[in-house]
């Protein structure tokens, strides 16, 4: 099973984003966090700093959308050059017309929970995404303690993406480290999205690199891969 490690920029310089994406060559998307100070109580980057990484690397671009009002923005994002973009369940008024936008117009169409938030009710959902994301701190801050207590819901997760048999890619965002990465692979999460793990590492690139080789070894190793 292939993992994909996406360095959190939110962690980065931002007068040198284009730099810091240089960094980390190697990752498989740049994860951005976009924070509008009313979904969250921090406030970050838009649309035009977008088309400027988009620009600036060939990375994908992964953008996290902390913000009120996805279904109007996010389709946005895909024009100024995402190639996934993750809007939060809590804050989209039409989630199932939006992941069809999102994928309509060419990116992959990806969905949030907070960690409040069961996956229960969005069993259904589940064939409209292309990945879903499971917030493992409270969305707005780097450098927050990973919560374990996610860890059950990483789980079930995993197991209704198996049981629809679907190609979903499940992901896992804050506090993801070297002491966290084999715990969120063991329970099924294969896209890890790690900030001050990597951007607070002496050198990114290696720090991408030993968190992909523990990952995938813990992934080998985990139960929901093995008929993989
Ligand atoms: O979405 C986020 C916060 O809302 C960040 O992506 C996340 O917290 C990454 O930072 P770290 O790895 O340092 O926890």
């Amino acid at each position: 099973m292939a993992v994909q490690i996406n360095p959190s920029i939110l962690s980065a310089d931002f007068a040198r984003l284009a730099e810091e994406a240089k960094a980390v060559q190697g990752a498989d998307a740049l994860h951005v966090d976009v924070m509008d100070n009313h979904f969250v109580p921090n406030l970050t980057l838009g649309v035009p700093v977008v088309e400027s990484l988009a620009r600036a690397t060939d990375t994908p671009l992964d953008c996290h959308l902390m913000i009120e009002d996805p279904d109007r923005w996010a389709p946005r994002y895909v024009e100024a050059g995402a190639s996934s973009v993750t809007f939060h369940v809590e804050a989209a008024a039409a989630p199932v017309r939006l992941a069809r936008e999102i994928r309509a117009k060419g990116a992959r169409a990806s969905m949030a929970l907070k960690p409040a938030t069961p996956i229960e009710p969005f069993e259904d959902l589940l064939p409209e995404l292309d990945m879903l994301l499971i917030m493992t701190v409270e969305p707005g801050f780097g450098g927050q303690a990973f919560l374990d207590i996610m860890l059950p819901k990483i789980r079930r997760t995993r197991e209704l993406i198996k049981k629809h048999g679907l190609q979903l890619w499940l992901q896992v965002d804050g506090g993801v480290s070297a002491s966290t990465i084999e715990q969120c692979a063991d329970a099924g999460a294969d896209v890890f999205v790690a900030g001050s793990a990597v951007y607070g590492a002496q050198d990114p690139a290696e720090a991408v690199r030993a968190l992909r080789t523990q990952a995938e070894t813990a992934t080998a190793k985990a139960s929901w891969a093995c008929d993989h």
